[in-house]
């Protein structure tokens, strides 16, 4: 009979960094430097204004300093601009991010690429995904993206090796999909990668070969227990908003059924699964990044 699925704990895995990184900021201090993120948010989409507001209580949590910009759902694309060259040009913020998604009608790459990119604390900006691609075997020395550096972290930390196995993701969105393929083929963690996204033929085919499922569809029961192996480890890192039928509240849906989890070795949740990983791969960006332009 097969053994039970164990968690893959963010929660908890995120606490134990947190602590790491309260630590590291703390000996920052002692030599004069005081990391601080920055956070752009335009509009009042609830879902984004609850990430923000974590992000800047995470900061507090560990010692990193905040400033915050808070624009209308209304901005023009130049106050937007105008709020990230504020951040650029802002001495006490060593690194920013800008909440996405941004309104309908705002060039979002446009915003991206006018962040400098030595100040990109979410590892998005073209320079830094650049990077990423160019350096398959090297060190690379600019922030990663928080979601796949997350999931990384959160299966290294729990003993899973990725090292020649069969990754397949759903999704190609720009901080998840498409940025955690570079991460995974690097020679550091060599694994295999396939990327499946909405115009994949069958998908099942892909998903029944894999070792490891990533899936960031936002499609809530994407995958299924029929289109998984045993022993699998999956990863869900699908967002969506569903109305339980049971008490009439909303919550949280991830990608993956619960079918699916019962054959698998290793799941994350979802909630407290990959977000939390998340959250605590944005403190470790800023952190890692002022320790570099310390020496
Ligand atoms: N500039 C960015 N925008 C967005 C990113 C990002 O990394 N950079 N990722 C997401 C939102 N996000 C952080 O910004 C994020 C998403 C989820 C969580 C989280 O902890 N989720 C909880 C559940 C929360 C709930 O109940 O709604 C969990 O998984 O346990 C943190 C951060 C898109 N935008």
């Amino acid at each position: 009979m097969a053994a039970e699925p164990q968690r893959l704990d963010g929660k908890a895995t995120a606490a134990a960094i947190k602590s790491e990184l309260a630590t590291r900021v703390a000996a920052l201090a002692e030599r004069g430097i005081t990391p601080g993120l920055g956070t752009l948010l335009v509009g009042d989409d609830p879902g984004s204004t609850w990430y923000v507001n974590g992000k800047h209580a995470d900061c507090a949590e560990v010692g990193i300093a905040s400033i915050r910009e808070d624009l209308p759902g209304d901005a023009t694309q130049e106050q937007i601009e105008a709020a990230v060259d504020r951040l650029n040009a802002d001495p006490a913020c060593t690194g920013f991010i800008v909440q996405l998604p941004l309104p309908d009608g705002v060039d979002t790459n446009a915003i991206l690429e006018r962040i400098d990119a030595d100040k990109d604390a979410d590892g998005l900006h073209p320079t830094n995904l650049g990077r990423l691609v160019l350096r398959v075997a090297e060190d690379v020395t600019s922030s990663l993206p928080c979601t796949p550096k997350g999931i990384i972290e959160l299966l290294e930390r729990h003993g899973i090796s990725l090292r020649g196995k069969e990754v397949v993701v759903i999704g190609r969105g720009t901080t998840v999909g498409r940025s955690i393929g570079l991460l995974l083929t690097r020679k550091a963690v060599n694994a295999t990668v396939t990327l499946c996204h909405t115009g994949t033929k069958d998908l099942a085919a892909h998903t029944r070969r894999a070792d490891v499922i990533v899936a960031a569809a936002g499609v809530p029961g994407i995958v299924s227990g029929d289109m998984v192996k045993d022993g699998v480890v999956l990863v869900d890192v699908g967002v969506s908003r569903v109305t339980d039928p049971e008490t009439g509240k909303s919550r949280v849906a991830g990608d993956i059924s619960a079918d699916a989890v019962a054959k698998s070795s290793w799941f994350s949740p979802n909630p407290g699964g990959v977000g939390p990983m998340t959250r605590a791969m944005l403190l470790a960006n800023v952190v890692e990044s002022a320790e570099r332009a310390s020496v």
